[in-house]
């Protein structure tokens, strides 16, 4: 038995991973607050979102689905675990990814050159649209005409309607989004601050949009934004 003769338990720096009991802990996992080993965490981190999929019947078989690629560490970890999900389990889709350039210079093209590189890195083929060929004014001009008073609400209804002009282009069933439980969360409370309630009954929806041109899709509705984080570099 572990433990002094006081009864203290012994301290020890390297504790072992509670699931497998056999390596040593890497880190506290932020959801569950457990200490677990690198391969335990990649396993239950993805594991959980197979869940999610399944328990919603997120996809079918044969469904052509787009991952809305921003070049953020949300959809970048999305589109990795997606494709990655789809091949262990036979999901039997064609993954797409789909990116909208609104053309802010120092912003998106950076992040575009990230998507870029998934694409060679998970042989997923990349759709861009952008806001210049399909309203013929990039974000940058539009700002310069109406200064940045709103901008952000013109630049999210636009790209709102450019992902689906892009999923229409490439002919997929549903968009996923790497909304997390996190961006969930504060959605709901602008919505509650907003008094907003019908976006306030809709906005935790795992699946929006049936009823309109392109269902959307959230596989990261229960994955906590520190887990994400963690996830690529752990
Ligand atoms: N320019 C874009 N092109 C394609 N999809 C996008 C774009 N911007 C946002 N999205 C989609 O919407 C989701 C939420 O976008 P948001 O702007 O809130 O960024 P975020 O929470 O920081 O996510 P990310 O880390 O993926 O950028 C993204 O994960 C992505 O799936």
């Amino acid at each position: 038995m572990e433990g002094s003769a006081a009864g203290k338990p012994k301290k020890s720096g390297a504790r072992q991973c509670c699931i497998c009991n056999q390596k040593r802990a890497a880190l506290k996992r932020p959801k569950t607050l457990e200490q677990i080993c690198r391969e335990c965490f990649y396993e239950v981190f993805e594991e959980e979102i197979h869940q999610v999929i399944v328990e919603n019947q997120l996809f079918k078989p044969g469904e052509r689905i787009a991952i809305g690629a921003s070049g953020g560490k949300d959809s970048t970890v999305l589109a990795f675990v997606l494709s990655e999900l789809n091949k262990r389990h036979n999901y039997g889709l064609d993954l797409f990814l789909l990116s909208v350039d609104e053309g802010i210079t120092g912003y998106r093209d950076d992040s575009l050159e990230t998507v870029k590189r998934n694409e060679m890195q998970y042989g997923l083929p990349l759709k861009i649209v952008s806001y210049k060929d399909l309203y013929g004014w990039t974000m940058d001009e539009i700002v310069k005409m109406i200064g940045l008073k709103n901008n952000c609400t013109f630049c999210g209804v636009f790209r709102r309607q450019a992902l689906d002009r892009g999923a229409a282009l490439l002919k997929v069933d549903k968009l996923a989004t790497g909304h997390n439980a996190d961006d969930i969360a504060e959605t709901v409370l602008l919505n509650i601050l907003r008094g907003d309630i019908a976006r306030l009954s809709r906005c935790t929806s795992i699946v929006t949009g049936e009823d309109g041109p392109i269902p959307r899709c959230k596989p990261f509705k229960y994955t906590y934004e520190k887990e994400i984080v963690i996830y690529p570099s752990c």
